[in-house]
């Protein structure tokens, strides 16, 4: 097999990509012209001020929103090329979410929630399978819990399990240490982690926190829907401190 190292291959392509919001009269700029590549087996972080359009441009990598102008590229596929129905199973297979509303089904367990995305691209996994991954994230003895019986940070970890067993070509995260705690925030940021340095995979997180965009290999800023500013590119890991200072240089604007 002609394998390409996972270093040296895009897991996400997105070019010139705008994007508008319509609210009563009112039309919005999410995006305009924002370009980024993520090469596979890396944890990038996209930070920006409140409204530079993050979560649209997280949105448009996952396939979850369509761009008015630009490409978006996953795997080496253009999600543009494909109909809804097309978009909908690619997105199944080959993109993991750790979002606040869109991870778990209710009516699952954890065990059955972890399978899910593997049965539907037709893998043949099974129970021991879900539970090797429960049990990455510390959470086996709760596979047969639904998610109303397990906490926020739980809920992301089980979402997590799922990326380390469908293993997609980006999983995207959006704040996903937003509603914990530090303790619980580190341990899924450690996962997330694991997802990259353990099992090769390539995480795309929007965070405003400095401190957790310092465990991402590359920081990207965003302002007024483009991407204006990046740390860690040269290989160093980016400290929370020079992502802070960059922050606050942004929020002056
Ligand atoms: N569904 C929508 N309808 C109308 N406007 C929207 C919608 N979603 C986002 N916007 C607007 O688009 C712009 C970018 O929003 P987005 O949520 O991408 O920013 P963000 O950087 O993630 O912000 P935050 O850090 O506050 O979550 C904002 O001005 C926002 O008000």
């Amino acid at each position: 097999m002609n394998a390409i190292p996972h270093a040296t291959r895009d897991a996400v392509r997105v070019a010139a990509v705008a994007k508008h919001h319509t609210a009563g009269e009112h039309r919005v700029a999410a995006l305009d012209g924002a370009s980024l590549t993520v090469r596979a087996g890396t944890l990038t972080a996209v930070m920006g001020p409140s409204g530079s359009g993050k979560s649209t441009l997280l949105h448009c990598a996952a396939g979850l929103d369509r761009p008015d102008a630009g490409t978006v590229t996953v795997d080496g596929v253009d999600l543009g090329s494909l109909g809804e129905r097309g978009l909908t199973e690619f997105r199944r297979r080959r993109i993991g979410f750790v979002f606040q509303d869109y991870n778990l089904v209710d009516a699952l367990t954890a065990a059955q929630n972890t399978l899910l995305p593997a049965r539907l691209a037709g893998a043949r996994a099974g129970r021991r399978h879900a539970l090797a991954a429960l049990e990455e994230v510390g959470l086996r003895d709760r596979a047969d819990h639904r998610p109303h019986q397990l906490s926020g940070g739980e809920q992301q970890r089980v979402a997590i399990a799922r990326a380390v067993l469908s293993r997609p070509a980006v999983l995207c995260a959006d704040e996903p240490t937003g509603a914990l705690d530090l303790a619980r925030g580190r341990q899924v940021l450690d996962r997330l982690r694991a997802v990259v340095d353990v099992h090769g995979g390539t995480v795309l997180m929007v965070t405003h926190d400095p401190a957790v965009a310092a465990r991402a290999d590359r920081v990207v800023f965003m302002a007024d829907g483009r991407i204006v500013d990046e740390l860690g590119a040269d290989g160093a890991a980016p400290a929370a401190e020079a992502v802070a200072v960059r922050m606050a240089g942004l929020e002056a604007v």
